[in-house]
């Protein structure tokens, strides 16, 4: 279990603020682990400073064994671990297919569109790239092979979502991290997601989500960790988690986040 994704006593702090305080806790390879708390908790902050996007006051971040606390996120997203963001980064007046191979880097210094005298070789690379991305839009119920020539502006939010997590998978990483990746979503998509969420697990892929929805968060997760005001308070199986004292005392009064639809 250990030795895949190791956080050993994380601190985040802005000015004053510790947005994340003393976190550890470990990701082993194939796991789903989920993690909760109110608004404001440090959640994001964890995944900023898991994927290089904010740099740890204190702490440390292994992956597979190496220390990545202070990589650059180009680096990190090399090494194997993609992410989602909780507010959606695409580029709106590119096209899904564009977007999603952006994430890839497999656009070269030439560019996609502008490259008339381009060699054969990078045709050739590129024609895989296209390729590849439509065997990753294939996983997506049909929601996005159909829309890959559109431009991201037009697409529902859902479906921009769904571009954001085929960005992730194109450069086959081995660790995902999904900021909220059923945020906007009526029931029917998220179940999709949650369908989607078992697929990449039984793939073999390794996931870490945050997610405010409590009936997703039981439905996949082997594990939860729970965050309050930067702290971790608790951790173990959903079941275990949601009867813990303090993890419903850190909800009260934030009703609405707990969300038991
Ligand atoms: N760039 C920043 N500058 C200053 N303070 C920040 C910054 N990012 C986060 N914080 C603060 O850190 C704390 C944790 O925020 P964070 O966004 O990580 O929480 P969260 O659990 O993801 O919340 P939510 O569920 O609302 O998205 C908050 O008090 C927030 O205001």
């Amino acid at each position: 279990m250990s030795g895949f994704l190791e956080i050993e006593r994380l601190g985040k702090d802005y000015g004053g603020v510790k947005a994340v305080h003393d976190v550890s806790l470990t990701v082993g390879e194939g796991e789903i682990v989920s993690l909760i708390g109110p608004n404001g908790a440090g959640k994001t902050t964890l995944f900023n400073c898991i994927t290089g996007t904010a740099s740890a006051s204190e702490g440390q971040v292994r992956y597979l064994g190496q220390d990545i606390t202070h990589l650059p996120p180009h680096r990190i997203a090399e090494a194997g671990i993609r992410r989602t963001f909780q507010h959606i980064r695409l580029f709106r007046e590119m096209t899904v297919m564009e977007n999603v191979l952006v994430g890839a880097h497999l656009t070269t210094s030439s560019g996609i569109a502008s490259g008339i005298l381009r060699p054969a070789w990078q045709k050739k690379e590129e024609h895989a790239a296209r390729a590849r991305v439509l065997e990753v839009l294939e996983q997506f119920e049909e929601r996005l092979l159909p829309r890959v020539d559109q431009k991201v502006k037009v697409l529902s939010y859902a479906n921009q979502r769904r571009v954001e997590i085929a960005r992730c998978l194109v450069s086959t990483p081995r660790l995902i991290l999904l900021d909220e990746p059923t945020a906007g979503m009526n029931p029917h998509e998220t179940q999709g997601i949650v369908e989607l969420i078992f697929r990449l697990r039984d793939a073999g892929y390794t996931l870490l989500v945050v997610e405010h929805k409590m009936r997703l968060v039981m439905n996949v997760s082997d594990r939860v960790v729970v965050l309050d005001h930067g702290e971790k308070i608790a951790e173990g199986p959903p079941a275990e988690v949601t009867e813990n004292p303090a993890v419903i005392e850190a909800y009260l009064g934030q009703r609405e986040n707990a969300a038991i639809e």
